[in-house]
């Protein structure tokens, strides 16, 4: 039975680049999903999510919780977040929203997020933990939960699996049944769904809401009670350039960053505002791949200056250096 007194809450999570805000922004145009809130959480000091998500909506209601993760440094933040939404957005002392979603960062952990939505009392009052999403990069899923605890625990604790970027990867390779029955084992409780466009329409709309895991014993109950782990280090460069940059010289960087194959490089993004363009570019590499940058709707407000985010598990030093280099006379 639903408890109409208390707000669903979906998990969003998925290792970094996997294709959360993609997918949450396409679910987002659907009419029946407009009165949703998200909260948007991400490990480096600036995040640009918020802005990826907003720039699909036209009223977004978007709350963005930078510089940590939900599962450790910003628990604090997010159960004060929970708190201050009911009248930050209010109109007229009218909620403005019907349900929560919150996209956690690549490398949380959703165990304590978890533990906050249902142990905390005036967060457990007045929300309902729906379910746990998570998203698995089809190309990349299985190296990566190889290679990163984060991932598996992301994928241990789902109630559903959605495997994006099945237009990349050959669906029927034996890659892909690899990842297929890892997952399984994993977690054998979570069904998984492939995510054609076919689905991102109004009938998937289950696949991340209406789970209602609350209602039944989630399978992953017991492993509330372990404390929160991260992998190895993961170093954070965050830079804002002030200058547009010519489309000659983006295309350039571009190649370079295209080339670049230092293995420590987990996840570049940045939104590029490019000379005499209206509308600024993203621009996403996950591990090496670097997909196609797409054209933004509008800045949503923001400063018009590019703002990049690169995180590595090797440090800084100088491969990573000699990468930006080009792009260091448009930061004065
Ligand atoms: N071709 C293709 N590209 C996708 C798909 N899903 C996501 N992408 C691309 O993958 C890149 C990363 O996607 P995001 O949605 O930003 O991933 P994320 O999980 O939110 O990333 P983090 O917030 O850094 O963890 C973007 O360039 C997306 O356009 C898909 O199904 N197919």
């Amino acid at each position: 039975m639903v408890d109409a007194m208390r707000l669903p809450v979906t998990v969003l999570t998925g290792f970094l680049g996997s294709g959360k805000t993609s997918l949450l922004n396409q679910w987002l145009r659907h009419p029946q999903v407009q009165d949703t809130l998200v909260i948007v959480n991400e490990f480096g000091e600036v995040g640009l999510d918020h802005l990826l998500v907003a720039h699909q909506q036209d009223q977004p209601m978007v709350v963005e919780l930078s510089n940590g993760c939900l599962c450790c440094q910003l628990r604090s933040d997010l159960k004060q977040t929970l708190k201050d939404i009911h009248w930050r957005f209010s109109r007229n002392g009218v909620r403005q929203f019907k349900r929560v979603v919150i996209e956690t960062s690549g490398l949380a952990d959703p165990v304590p997020i978890l533990h906050t939505l249902m142990t905390d009392a005036y967060v457990a009052a007045a929300y309902q933990l729906d379910g746990v999403v998570t998203v698995v990069d089809s190309l990349l899923g299985l190296a990566t939960l190889e290679q990163h605890p984060e991932a598996v625990k992301q994928v241990q604790m789902a109630d559903r699996i959605l495997l994006s970027k099945t237009d990349l990867a050959d669906v029927d390779s034996p890659a892909c049944e690899g990842l297929h029955a890892e997952l399984h084992r994993l977690n054998a409780m979570a069904p998984i769904s492939q995510l054609d466009t076919a689905l991102v329409n109004t009938a998937g709309l289950g696949l991340l809401f209406g789970i209602g895991v609350e209602h039944g014993f989630p399978h992953w109950l017991p492993m509330l009670a372990a404390p929160a782990s991260h992998g190895a280090e993961v170093t954070t460069l965050s830079l804002e350039l002030q200058q547009p940059i010519p489309q000659v010289d983006f295309e350039q960087w571009l190649a370079l960053l295209r080339a670049y194959d230092n293995p420590g490089l987990l996840r570049f993004k940045g939104i590029f505002q490019i000379a005499g363009e209206q509308s600024p570019v993203a621009v996403h590499r996950v591990q090496h791949v670097l997909h196609t940058p797409e054209p933004l709707r509008d800045w949503q407000g923001q400063h018009q200056r590019s703002q990049l985010v690169m995180m590595t598990q090797s440090g800084i030093g100088q491969e990573e250096s000699q990468l930006l280099q080009p792009l260091a006379r448009f930061v004065v």
